[in-house]
């Protein structure tokens, strides 16, 4: 059945089959279709089903509903089941990438169901019968391909989570690259590493959440989440896929896996296989990546310090913003990737350290690699497309164009190496994987044309020359419609009819057309031998002629047959590049590569920032750090310009107790030490005058509260989850970023709080610490911890008001300042009045006397006269206040009461 007649299929429908969406079947009187439908929903309940019907997708019943609001779309309706109108939208085939995208951004799941015969064969069988169809993809969020339905500067990670013998571990794999990992992990870390990864979708057996742990780290990944069957997540079966996969006979080159990576292994590859419908897309050999290679960054760290995203969840104003100056998505990519991810390893940060600063040094080569790279387009993807049998003639073109980037890069890079002196290794690293493709890029040169269509099957991409047979084709179809045009002229002259056309249409193909006035002539002997009518239009007839049927026969024949020979050639070109997969693939990741190495020099350069020292040490010393997204702000407002401020945490003064008033700049400190650090590690140059880290192993930072309603969090519930994460884990070669712990409870015992607090990241902890507080009691834990050191933020009295300098100084600060602030914010002065009156108050008064004092002391509007009140001058009674006085309601009728409530109100508005 096709697409034209589905409207009828349906209405036929009025038997009693169930929806198939989770319920048991009963078909009975439903119409072939809906069986068919019904079958194929019911082995995809998680998913929209796609039902292709013609030139449509038709969703139908509760996916419909879904899917409209979703999509925006018209719910309409078609035919009845169980007596009730069956919900039905649809989506055009030639648009549904669009809709797809939109749907998979919103988290849903898409069985893509096609017509898998021709609806001829299905007319055979007899005029009822159903054309065949299956589910030939699972668009998920995590196996997409498609540009469309990709951000190009993000990757895409599917994990799966693995659990064997009490030990736990990710399989990552990002399809659109071929990337592929297994991260060992514990429960107590897996929000820190699936925060790393920031997945598009997790896959984990239900049974996993049994474990609060676990279940509390997924939970703020539930949208992604796919429950997959326990059965699936099986170490043998897992060896077995991976050996099948790679085609090997023991995965021992590769690395030494245990059972949990080789479970969670096994469900990835399971998975991918059963969504992509048995073809696996092209995936490196796994590499297995050690605990503490990276930094560790938990997922409210890296929210507070607002890397990838800000707080409210935007790209724009992030740390990856403001860095961001690659020039091709797999640089972006692989910035990402680095920003998420710092290095523990002194060597490995400074090798990357060495190309920055060698393409520092040579501004030439790093534009001339820039220029170049630009016009690189994304291998990565168009070969991962190309492997699961997606991609298309600007696949290859891309690849071609890739490889010719690749290529100028590595002369240039040649050119220099030989000329002056010895590469820093990564750049010698990444010249060897751009490689040599001299032959595969002449070849595609020569294959493709210079704009090809997006689809193979629209033709037309092969260029002239390449092939002799389908020059031949093309040559006998351009012949032909020659033929035809010449035609044209000669019916002119053999009928007399100079308006006489030949047209083409999509039902009669090549036709003559004529005027109505004219048709009559063609229809009378002995023209009518020639002319045979086809149909007649109000202001047009037509008519067909042997002749052109023979032409446009040879034309439509010779196109066929060039197509499917495009397609050939096609398919060859393919898997030429596919049959070089794994350097193609080694040449993208290095341009990737350089593009993050050049794309930091630039940025290093235009910014003015420092090749940090990273080394094993404790050190953490930074000289004129600077924040880099504050900084870029200020510049924009041009309003005042960034100061710049020294931190250093060495091991006899690791502690840092800073005071200061509320806005003077502290969370802006603690954070700009905490981005320094990753930037340092991640391999970039430093936004300070210079800058000595030891190596931070993890990073913990507290800064700026919010409340968590998902997880049913109060603020202060929040501020104390995290911290007690801190206190718990954290160790002397971590970093740790403290803000105003305490503050969310009462005073006493937010103070108690932060005291111990302190102590315990002095004495216990050992880290690294910067720690910003309003509690100026905490300065006396001087006397006490000999590796704490008091720090404040000087700020300048003003007429009253109050002046940041935003400058780190020595000593604590002497006062809060906080009424100053307030005022700044624009508290109204009678609020602000009080207050300072409160406060003088609390400042004389014995401690255990304060609150009691407070009251009896100050009772509530007995000194400051407020605007609106009702006191007349001197304390007299009110003119309004004399008139309530007279009143005695018993005696007013409702009328008068309603008079006196008028009267009352213009006195109120008379009242200063
Ligand atoms: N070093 C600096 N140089 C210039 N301006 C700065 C600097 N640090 C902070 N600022 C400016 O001051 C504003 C407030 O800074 P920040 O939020 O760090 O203050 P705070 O002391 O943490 O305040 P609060 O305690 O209210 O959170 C920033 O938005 C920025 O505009």
């Amino acid at each position: 059945m096709d697409g034209q007649s589905k409207a009828s299929a349906m209405n036929e429908d009025n038997g009693t089959a169930n929806s198939g969406a989770g319920e048991p079947l009963d078909l009975s009187g439903a119409t072939p279709m809906m069986v068919q439908y019904m079958e194929i929903k019911a082995a995809y309940p998680d998913c929209l089903l796609f039902y292709r019907m013609g030139d449509f997708y038709e969703l139908f019943f509760r996916d419909a509903e879904q899917a409209a609001e979703a999509l925006d779309i018209t719910l309409t309706k078609r035919g009845k089941h169980l007596g009730e109108d069956i919900p039905m939208c649809g989506v055009p085939v030639h648009s549904a990438e669009m809709y797809l995208a939109r749907l998979i951004r919103k988290s849903f799941k898409v069985a893509v169901c096609e017509q898998v015969e021709d609806p001829a064969e299905a007319k055979k069988r007899g005029s009822k019968s159903v054309v065949k169809r299956d589910v030939v993809r699972l668009v998920t969020p995590g196996t997409i391909t498609e540009d469309g339905l990709l951000d190009a500067r993000r990757a895409n990670y599917i994990v799966a989570l693995g659990r064997a013998q009490n030990a736990l571990s990710l399989a990552v794999a990002d399809m659109s690259t071929g990337e592929f990992f297994l991260a060992p992990t514990k429960a107590g870390r897996l929000d820190a590493d699936l925060a790393r990864l920031s997945p598009g979708e997790l896959l984990i057996a239900p049974d996993l959440m049994k474990d609060e742990t676990i279940a509390t780290a997924l939970f703020d990944w539930r949208s992604i989440t796919s429950p997959l069957d326990a059965r699936h997540f099986d170490s043998t079966d897992g060896t077995a896929r991976l050996k099948a996969l790679f085609d090997v006979a023991t995965l021992d080159g590769f690395a030494s896996f245990d059972r949990a990576d080789l479970a969670a292994a096994g469900a990835l590859l399971y998975y991918l296989e059963d969504t992509q419908k048995g073809q696996l897309p092209h995936l490196f050999p796994p590499r297995r990546l050690n605990a503490g290679e990276t930094m560790m960054i938990d997922a409210a760290t890296r929210r507070s310090l607002e890397l990838t995203r800000t707080q409210t969840g935007e790209a724009d104003g992030s740390l990856l913003s403001v860095i961001d100056r690659t020039v091709t998505g797999a640089g972006a990519r692989l910035l990402m990737k680095r920003l998420s991810a710092p290095l523990t390893n002194p060597d490995a940060v400074a090798s990357r350290l060495d190309a920055v600063e060698h393409l520092i040094e040579r501004p030439s080569l790093r534009h001339s690699m820039r220029a170049a790279l630009r016009a690189a387009p994304d291998m990565e993807r168009a070969l991962a497309r190309l492997s699961l049998g997606r991609g298309g003639p600007r696949d290859l073109l891309g690849i071609r164009e890739g490889l010719e980037a690749a290529h100028a890069i590595r002369q240039e890079l040649l050119t220099v190496s030989e000329a002056i002196e010895r590469l820093p290794d990564e750049m010698t690293e990444a010249m060897r994987d751009l490689g040599s493709h001299h032959e595969l890029t002449a070849e595609l040169g020569r294959a493709i044309v210079a704009e090809p269509p997006l689809l193979a099957r629209d033709g037309g991409f092969i260029a002239a020359g390449y092939d002799a047979k389908l020059d031949e084709f093309r040559t006998l179809r351009d012949e032909s419609r020659r033929l035809i045009a010449g035609l044209e002229g000669d019916y002119q002259t053999l009928t007399g009819i100079s308006g006489l056309k030949i047209r083409h249409n999509n039902v009669l193909g090549f036709h003559v057309d004529v005027t109505a006035k004219h048709a009559d002539k063609l229809m009378t002997a002995p023209l009518s031998d020639t002319f045979i009518h086809r149909q007649t239009l109000a202001n047009a007839v037509r008519f067909s002629t042997t002749e052109l049927a023979k032409l446009a026969g040879r034309i439509s024949e010779a196109a066929d047959r060039a197509l499917a020979l495009e397609t050939e050639i096609f398919e060859s070109l393919t898997k030429a590049v596919l049959s070089l997969s794994d350097p193609i693939a080694l040449a993208a990741d290095a341009l990737a590569r350089l593009d993050v190495a050049a794309a930091l020099a630039e940025l290093a350069e235009a910014e003015n920032w420092c090749r940090p020292t990273v080394d094993d040490s404790l050190a953490f010393h930074i000289e004129a750090g600077r924040h880099p997204v504050v900084e870029r702000a200020l510049k924009k407002s041009r309003e005042t310009t960034f100061v710049a401020n020294d931190c250093d945490l060495n091991p006899d003064d690791r502690l840092w107790l800073i005071t200061g008033p509320n806005m003077a700049g502290k969370s802006t400190f603690l954070r700009q030490n905490a981005l320094i650090a990753i930037l340092a590690q991640m391999g970039s140059y430093v936004p300070a005058a210079r800058a000595h880290v030891g190596i931070v192993d993890r990073l913990f930072s507290r800064v700026g509260a919010s409340d968590d309603l998902a997880h049913g969090r109060s603020t202060f519930m929040v501020e104390m989850v995290e911290t007690a994460a801190i206190l718990n884990q954290a160790g002397p070669k971590s970093l740790v970023i403290l803000d105003e712990i305490g503050r969310g409870t009462a005073t006493y015992d937010g103070l108690s709080i932060a005291w111990a607090a302190v102590e315990n990241l002095h004495n216990i902890n050992q880290s690294r610490a910067l720690f910003a507080t309003h509690y100026h009691e905490l300065t006396a834990l001087k006397e006490t911890l000999e590796s704490l050191s008091l720090w404040s933020m000087k700020v300048r009295e003003w007429k009253g008001d109050v002046v940041f300098l935003h400058e780190v100084a020595k000593g604590a600060a002497d006062r809060s300042y906080g009424i100053q602030v307030a005022k700044l914010a624009g508290l109204p002065p009678r609020v602000i009045a009080r207050a300072r009156q409160v406060l003088s108050h609390l400042e004389t008064t014995d401690k255990g006397d304060k609150a009691r004092g407070l009251v009896t002391d100050l009772p509530l509007f007995q000194s400051i006269p407020e605007r609106g009140t009702s006191a007349g001058p001197h304390g007299a009674p009110s003119e309004m206040e004399a008139k309530l006085k007279e009143i005695n309601p018993d005696l007013l009728t409702p009328r008068e009461a309603l008079d006196l409530l008028y009267a009352l109100k213009d006195l109120s508005k008379e009242t200063p």
